[in-house]
């Protein structure tokens, strides 16, 4: 396909995901599912013009003063790749599959506006209910913080030191052009796509297939490392799902002492058990029934709570996200932290520590959700976050935003938003 057919397809699936609410990565497997002539080349191309569109809807649409798909799509390429409208229009000379050329009023209309400087609003593409809540994140650098949520993710992995060192896994994805990250101590990335790239199918790998290697962001495995599961120590995961951070937490105690693997959605553990036995991880124990928890109160060293949340530290990924957002969601993710707070706290022995990490940069979801639980809970105090972060992290001493807990964002770690939040139980 050429660049016009594939504008046309991402134009297609915009509409789709607009029109019908739908998440985007389902609207763009069911194009591919219907359209079986496009090969993986032009599905990776129609899918970066369909997130770069979404994560720059609000600057796409200020530039057409239209937020129509056919805006959007144009938008995000145009801005992206840095083309000349007019190049783009000469693109689709003889090419039948092309979306009809830009106009004599789009051309005017963008000749004007690519060279102002774009208003605060399409700067930082968020909604705009949520700039008071980005401002008061992140004061004076809300705008930069916000932009860098709205630019391509790296892909970032994490060699499972139970199987493989980082050096070997590394050496065994040398062409896939993965590199060891910066902050995490088993992390490695592959950089951005540039253009109409895509990403190697890493989970195609042998070295995946072996359990070398999980992929994950960098900043869950920061806020993994910063919550220190020891070997040996009794460890209660919370809100498991998946079982990213179990896994994570399972290497971590060299698979000595006990993880109980805990989520109140059976659906969500379900990939759990083919993980953790790919993985090598020996030292989990998968609770699906609250009720099974009951021995472990008041035992555990360590709880984490990794708790449902916007995900707007994640809207690098899941642009879709971001647009469909609403406060009411919202609302409702603040009653269920600080009520999984309270039950999870009720497992920690005197002495023990309760970890709160979200994927969110808002922070009444982070440093309210942390004070509100230390008000209501006074057997907790305040881990010195500063002092932890530093210790665990010493090249990187003021990398990030101390606000109650540990911020992390693309700005400011290059990694997904996130935060963590660590109260120690006092001793009785
Ligand atoms: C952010 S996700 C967890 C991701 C997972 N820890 C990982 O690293 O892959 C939040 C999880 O909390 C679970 N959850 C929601 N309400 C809960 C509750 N009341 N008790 C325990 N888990 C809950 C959800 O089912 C969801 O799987």
């Amino acid at each position: 396909m050429r660049l016009g057919g594939r504008l046309s397809a991402a134009i297609e699936i915009l509409h789709d995901i607009e029109t019908r609410h739908r998440p985007a990565a389902d609207a763009l497997r069911d194009w591919g599912l219907s359209h079986r002539f496009a090969g993986a080349g032009d599905r990776a191309a129609i899918g970066n013009i369909v997130y770069d569109a979404l994560r720059r809807r609000r600057a796409a649409a200020w530039l057409f003063d239209s937020d129509t798909p056919r805006a959007l799509a144009f938008g995000g390429l145009l801005m992206e790749s840095g083309t000349a409208p007019e190049t783009l229009n000469a693109s689709f000379a003889n090419d039948r599959f092309a979306p009809p050329p830009l106009s004599e009023t789009e051309l005017n209309l963008l000749r004007a506006r690519l060279g102002e400087d774009l208003p605060e609003g399409a700067r930082a593409n968020v909604p705009e209910w949520c700039e008071p809540l980005m401002r008061a994140a992140f004061g004076a650098d809300w705008i930069a913080e916000a932009a860098a949520l709205s630019g391509r993710p790296p892909l970032d992995m994490r060699a499972n030191t139970l199987k493989a060192s980082r050096e070997k896994v590394l050496a065994a994805l040398a062409r896939c052009g993965a590199a060891a990250s910066r902050i995490a101590s088993a992390g490695m990335r592959i950089a951005p796509v540039a253009g109409d790239g895509r990403h190697p199918n890493v989970q195609a790998e042998p070295a995946f297939r072996k359990g070398w290697f999980e992929v994950q962001d960098e900043g869950s495995q920061i806020v993994t490392e910063l919550a220190g599961a020891a070997p040996g120590e009794q460890v209660l995961d919370f809100c498991a799902g998946a079982g990213g951070k179990t896994l994570a937490m399972s290497a971590m105690m060299d698979n000595r002492g006990q993880i109980h693997a805990y989520d109140a959605d059976r659906q969500r553990l379900a990939p759990i058990f083919e993980r953790l036995k790919r993985a090598g991880c020996r030292n989990v124990q998968v609770v699906a029934d609250e009720e099974r928890l009951a021995p472990l109160l008041g035992r555990m060293d360590l709880v984490l709570v990794d708790a449902p949340c916007t995900g707007s530290g994640t809207w690098r990924r899941r642009p879709d996200a971001k647009w469909r957002l609403t406060r009411q969601q919202m609302e409702a993710r603040l009653a269920e932290q600080s009520a999984i707070l309270d039950a999870a706290s009720r497992y920690v022995r005197p002495g023990g520590r309760l970890a709160y990490v979200t994927c969110s940069i808002f922070p009444e979801e982070n440093a309210a959700q942390a004070e509100a639980f230390l008000a209501r809970n006074p057997a907790f105090r305040l881990a010195d976050h500063d002092a932890q972060w530093r210790k665990r992290f010493p090249a990187h001493a003021g990398a990030v935003r101390i606000d109650g807990g540990i911020v992390l964002s693309p700005a400011m770690t290059g990694t997904d938003g996130f935060y963590f939040a660590c109260f120690e139980r006092g001793a009785e």
